[in-house]
C-alpha cells in the first residue's frame, strides 16, 4: 500500500511534516519496533490504519499490529562528487562518512549502523577514518558495523581474508567494541539480514564496484532483490582478485558469502567509491545504463539515497553532458559544510 504520509490525518504527521513520505504497509510480517527511529520503520496503531486505508482506498483488515514503513521522498537525490584523484576522493567519503556518524549523535541505545565493504577502493578511505579517529574527530563507541562480504574456503585468519583485511585497515586502530563489528560468515550467513534489522537497519552502506558492475559480490546475473547467501564468483571476479593472491589465480576462491542487492538497497543511504578507468564503464552503467541485474550496481538507481564518489578517471565512460550537469549541481554547494 502507497500512501503519502501527509495524507494521513494524524498526530505522527506533524512529527514528520518536514517531507512528504511515501508510506509503504510491511504487514505481515509483524515486526519488533525494538531501535527504530523516526526515519526508520514507522508504526501505526490499529486507530491509525483505517484512515490510512480509506485514504490509500484499500480495503480495511484489521490485525493485530501493523506497522508501515516512511521513506523521505522529498529528499530523494543522487549525488555525483567528482574528485581529481583516488586520494582525494577516499578524503571527501571519509569526511562524509564522519560528518554522518557526528551528526547522527550515536549513543549505546541508538548505535550509527555502518555497511562496509573491502578491496582496494575503500582503503584510503579507512586510512583517513583513522587519522580523524587519532586526531579525536570522530569515535566509533557507538558504531556497528557490518561487512558486506567474505571469502568462503579460506579462514578467517588468512591473510587475504575480509576479515583480516578489515582488521588490518580500521578495526584495529579505532575504539569500536569487537561485539559490534559483523562480518559474514558460514555459521551467520541466514541469520544476517535479521541482525541487520534488529539495528533498525544500516544508516549508511559504503560500496565499493566491480569492473563488471558488482555490488559486494552481486555478479551479473544476481536477482536484484537478493539478500544474503553464498554465490559462485565468476572468472572475471577471480582474475580481478587474484592480485591478492599474487597473482595466482588457482589460490583465489571460488566462491563467497555476500550481502544481497536488496540488503545493501535497504540501508537508508548508500555510498559508492570508484576510482580509476577500470570502473569508467561500471560508473557509465550506474548512472546512465537501465536498470538490470546484469549490471547490479544499476539498482542503486533506484535508491533515495545514493552518492557515487569518483575521480576524474572513472568519469571517463560518461557523456559530456552527464559529468556537466552534476559538476554543476555540486558545484552551486560551495561552502565546505554543504559539499558534505
Ligand atoms: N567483493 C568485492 C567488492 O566489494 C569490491 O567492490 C570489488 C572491487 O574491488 P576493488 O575496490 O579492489 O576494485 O571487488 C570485490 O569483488
Amino acid at each position: 500500500m502507497l500512501l503519502r504520509w501527509g495524507q494521513l490525518n494524524s498526530k505522527r504527521t506533524a512529527a514528520t511534516s518536514n517531507s512528504s513520505r511515501l508510506v509503504e504497509q510491511t504487514d505481515p510480517p509483524l515486526r519488533e519496533a525494538g531501535g527504530w527511529n523516526h526515519r526508520a520503520p514507522l508504526r501505526l496503531s490499529r486507530t491509525d490504519l483505517p484512515t490510512a486505508c480509506k485514504v490509500a482506498n484499500r480495503r480495511y483488515h484489521p490485525p493485530s499490529q501493523v506497522f508501515l514503513r516512511a521513506v523521505p521522498i522529498a529528499i530523494a537525490k543522487m549525488r555525483l562528487i567528482i574528485r581529481e584523484n583516488k586520494q582525494q576522493t577516499s578524503l571527501w567519503v571519509a569526511e562524509y562518512i564522519v560528518h554522518r556518524i557526528n551528526a547522527f549523535k550515536p549513543s549505546k541505545d541508538r548505535p550509527f549502523v555502518l555497511g562496509l565493504p573491502t578491496g582496494s577502493s575503500p582503503e584510503l578511505v579507512y586510512a583517513n577514518l583513522v587519522k580523524f579517529y587519532k586526531n579525536g574527530r570522530v569515535s566509533f563507541k557507538h558504531v556497528v558495523t557490518f561487512n558486506m562480504d567474505e571469502y568462503v574456503g579460506i579462514p578467517t585468519s588468512h591473510p587475504q581474508s575480509y576479515h583480516s583485511f578489515m582488521f588490518k585497515h580500521l578495526f584495529q586502530h579505532v575504539d569500536i567494541p569487537p561485539s559490534q563489528i559483523h562480518i559474514p560468515s558460514l555459521e551467520n550467513y541466514q541469520q544476517y539480514d535479521d541482525l541487520i534489522a534488529k539495528y533498525g537497519g544500516i544508516e549508511l552502506f559504503l560500496c565499493g564496484v566491480g569492473s563488471d558492475g558488482h555490488i559486494a559480490f552481486n555478479e551479473p546475473g544476481s536477482s536484484l532483490s537478493s539478500k544474503t547467501r553464498i554465490k559462485t564468483l565468476t572468472k572475471e571476479t577471480i582474475m580481478a582478485n587474484a592480485r591478492f593472491f599474487d597473482g595466482n589465480i588457482e589460490a583465489v576462491p571460488k566462491s563467497a558469502i555476500t550481502v544481497g542487492v536488496k540488503t545493501v538497497i535497504d540501508a537508508r543511504e548508500v555510498v559508492l567509491i570508484a576510482d580509476g578507468r577500470g570502473k569508467a564503464e561500471a560508473v557509465r552503467q550506474a548512472l546512465e545504463g537501465s536498470i538490470s541485474h546484469m549490471w547490479t550496481v544499476t539498482a542503486l538507481q533506484m535508491h533515495p539515497k545514493f552518492v557515487m564518489a569518483v575521480d576524474e578517471a572513472a568519469t571517463e565512460e560518461l557523456r559530456v553532458k552527464t559529468v556537466k550537469y552534476f559538476k554543476e549541481i555540486e558545484g552551486d554547494q560551495d561552502k565546505p559544510k554543504a559539499k558534505l
